[in-house]
């Protein structure tokens, strides 16, 4: 593994998948510029939208979502992670909340169909039942060995309340684990920096974080502060509440340090 940059995108993704890929294409444009290497765009990056027009435009967005995703990774010379976006599953009229890892080559390296659902009635009033449209992914997310960047766990946005999601990308060997999310903005302001430091500090691994921002649609207000945090739990970067990015370096010396001085990985009774 190498030292290199990686960036999390922050962005406002509406119910217009033309309008997304184009953000995202400015904001991978302006990552690769600062050096990144490894890019990640947040859940649900091409569609954010009511529930009924995601489902009827879902093989759509989905192939929009895939053939974008290897086209930016060959034309900018980058790893990408792309966030999420729905993959139609046959004879449901669902779809998988699925994000993907691509190379530079443009080859898919991994996927992970997202294991929990957010079906929550948030205090602000607002219902969620992704479980409506969306199949429960049934395998736990996979670890990609990179030689040059490191082991890539995946996860996505309502799986960082379950620890024990990373606990097995930890044992799998996880050094980066990706949180690719939309998350709420009344869930948000109390939440999410708690739980991403928690897992960065648990598993002494760095957390990479792209994240919505903004009014997507109607009442929907997601949080923002796309972050990326060290495994001593420091955040390296953080992007505040408009699009853009969080870019930071990933170290594996600080990755040796943090878990020579803090063993806590070989400390485990359970
Ligand atoms: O809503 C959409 O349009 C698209 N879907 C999402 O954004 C997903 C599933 S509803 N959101 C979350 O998982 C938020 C989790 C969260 O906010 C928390 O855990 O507090």
């Amino acid at each position: 593994m190498k030292s290199y940059l990686a960036a999390a995108i922050q962005m406002t993704s509406v119910s217009n998948v033309h309008k997304n890929l184009v953000q995202a294409e400015e904001l991978i444009d302006l990552a690769v510029r600062r050096g990144a290497e490894l890019v990640g765009l947040p859940e649900n990056f091409s569609f954010m939208g009511e529930e009924k027009d995601k489902l009827a435009q879902a093989e759509e967005i989905y192939r929009e979502s895939a053939q974008f995703l290897k086209k930016m990774a060959q034309r900018y010379q980058v790893t990408i992670l792309g966030g999420s976006f729905p993959v139609p599953v046959e004879n449901t009229g669902k779809v998988y909340n699925t994000t993907i890892l691509i190379d530079p080559s443009g080859e898919e390296l991994t996927r992970y169909c997202k294991v929990h659902l957010f079906d929550v009635n948030v205090p602000d009033g607002n219902t969620y039942r992704e479980s409506s449209t969306v199949v429960a992914g049934k395998e736990l997310p996979t670890v990609y060995l990179s030689e040059q960047l490191g082991n890539i766990g995946l996860s996505v946005c309502y799986d960082v309340r379950f620890p024990e999601l990373y606990r097995h990308l930890s044992d799998k060997g996880a050094d980066v684990m990706f949180v690719p999310a939309a998350f709420t903005a009344f869930t948000g302001k109390d939440h999410w920096q708690v739980l991403l430091q928690a897992r960065a500090i648990e598993n002494t691994a760095y957390v990479i974080a792209p994240a919505q921002t903004g009014n997507n649609y109607d009442r929907r207000h997601t949080h923002g502060h796309a972050m990326i945090i060290d495994p001593w739990g420091v955040i390296l970067a953080d992007a505040g509440e408009q699009p853009g990015i969080a870019i930071a370096e990933i170290k594996p010396s600080r990755l040796e340090q943090v878990r020579r001085q803090m063993p806590s990985l070989e400390h485990r009774v359970f």
